[in-house]
């Protein structure tokens, strides 16, 4: 869906901002791009709608180089959500978020119905907010017209940039889980940029870490927590949280895939923990282990890195 290939940003005054960058998001996958400040993860998701030119490089959408594609007609295509949201002050809820449909010629009545039902859908009762004025909300709910808006002309591409960055930690994980669970409906494709690498981990289908304008690694969650690729990366992945969650989370039963077909060779308990269970995939080629009853020893179900990344997100949902 969305391709680099090779894509180098140098700025004016000589700054590299990323280098030979290669990597390709599926469609319908949310991948995060995580790094520290400065690394390059605003100027990789601006050259997607062509807000930035790539210096040398090029970036396909749907197989098509974007450089030959009209900046106007490509950002119709994707929708684009920034920490400040940029609302326009003058303009109500309902106004804000049916923008971009009027914009495109779709009639008044119908981009204000599309509007209401897409409040609806990020938790905006429409009867209630869609009068009042963007200084009127409060931060989440700022944040939340602004995915509705994003939303609005339904295109395949969403870029985010820390857009749960402005709110503060509680809002912001309860904002996460709505975001989760829209996605599941939405389906979009997702360039998500964030500086936290819990947000990276808990949202994205695969997370992109950047070090200095390189991705050092690009794997899925629990593969990158499990399995640093660089120094580096070990370092940023170890600095958080999240490693150690993998100590104390459990498998359970609500991880494991149906076991069917041939066992597995390796197997952990039910009830170890996901560093143990983890340490046991990365022996296992197949890329699956069993889990079974510590008790009687049989064979319970199947656990694969999908089931540990699920069992990652439930305990981060448990600790909020
Ligand atoms: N217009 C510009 N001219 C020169 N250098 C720039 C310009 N925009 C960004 N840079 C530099 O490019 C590098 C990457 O910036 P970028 O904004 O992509 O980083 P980032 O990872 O998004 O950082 P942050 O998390 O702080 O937003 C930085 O060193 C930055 O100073």
């Amino acid at each position: 869906m969305i391709r680099f290939e090779h894509v180098t940003k140098r700025y004016p005054d000589g700054t590299t901002a990323v280098e030979d960058l290669s990597f390709e998001v599926a469609e319908g996958e949310l991948v995060t791009l995580v790094g520290p400040s400065g690394c390059g993860k605003t100027t990789t998701m601006k050259m997607v709608n062509r807000l930035i030119d790539p210096t040398s490089g090029r970036i396909l959408l749907n197989g098509e180089d974007i450089a030959t594609t009209d900046p106007v007609r490509l950002r119709r295509r994707i929708g684009y959500v920034i920490q400040q949201v940029g609302l326009f002050p003058h303009k109500t809820v309902l106004e804000n978020t049916a923008t971009v449909p009027q914009l495109i010629g779709t009639p008044k009545a119908e981009a204000r119905a599309r509007a209401a039902e897409l409040l609806e859908l990020v938790g905006l009762d429409p009867a209630v907010y869609g009068g009042r004025y963007p200084e009127q909300l409060s931060g989440g709910q700022r944040q939340r017209v602004g995915v509705a808006r994003a939303l609005a002309a339904d295109p395949p591409v969403l870029l985010m940039d820390e857009p749960f960055g402005a709110v503060d930690p509680v809002v912001r994980e309860r904002l996460q889980n709505e975001f989760l669970t829209l996605q599941k409906t939405v389906r979009k494709t997702i360039l998500l940029v964030t500086h936290d690498l819990e947000e990276a981990i808990r949202l994205g289908d695969r997370i992109a870490v950047y070090g200095s304008g390189t991705i050092e690694q690009f794997d899925r969650p629990a593969a990158v927590l499990a399995a640093p690729a660089t120094p580096y990366v070990a370092s940023f992945v170890g600095a958080d949280r999240g490693l150690k969650r993998l100590a104390v989370t459990t498998v359970e039963t609500a991880d494991l895939a149906a076991a069917e077909g041939k066992a597995p060779q390796a197997a952990v308990e039910l009830g170890a923990t996901l560093r143990e269970a983890l340490a046991a995939l990365l022996q296992e080629d197949s890329g699956r282990i069993g889990v079974t009853d510590p008790d009687s020893g049989a064979l319970i179900g199947i656990l694969t890195p999908e089931g540990v990344h699920r069992a990652l997100r439930r305990a981060h949902l448990q600790e909020a």
